[in-house]
């Protein structure tokens, strides 16, 4: 039956609070800036997932944490966050062959005041 909605599986981790050596001027570059960072990761996913089908048919959702903290290199300085949100997908995109699309929001904590979110959102597909 033609439904026109595609089946789709994301995963993801919101609010992940990471410190990261980032900033465009010269008094960011020794100092971590605290970043609130969001992942979502797009799946090639399975006709349909029965009470026993493993992990190995989706992927682990730890995966997407690992990548936007132990992943990050300690002492590296990004000079943009879309360099880090780069990184970010790089690793989840090497990480596993099913990942088809990944989005990376990065919210820059030390700018926002008021509830205001200042950041970027990074999304790239599988080349
Ligand atoms: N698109 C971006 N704009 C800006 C960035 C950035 O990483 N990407 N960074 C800065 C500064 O580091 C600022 O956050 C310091 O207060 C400004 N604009």
């Amino acid at each position: 039956m033609q439904t026109g909605f595609d089946d789709f599986l994301t995963l993801e981790v919101n609010n992940l609070h990471v410190d990261v050596l980032t900033g465009i001027y010269s008094e960011e570059t020794h100092l971590p800036q605290p970043l609130r960072i969001s992942i979502r990761a797009r799946l090639r996913i399975a006709d349909h997932y029965d009470q026993d089908t493993p992990l190995n048919q989706s992927k682990n959702y730890m995966d997407l944490k690992h990548a936007a903290s132990t992943a990050l290199p300690e002492g590296m300085h990004f000079t943009l966050i879309e360099a880090v949100a780069d990184h970010i997908i790089d690793t989840i995109m090497m990480q596993d062959d099913k990942v088809s699309h990944v989005e990376v929001k990065i919210v820059k904590l030390a700018l926002s005041e008021r509830g205001e979110e200042i950041g970027i959102t990074l999304g790239r597909g599988r080349k």
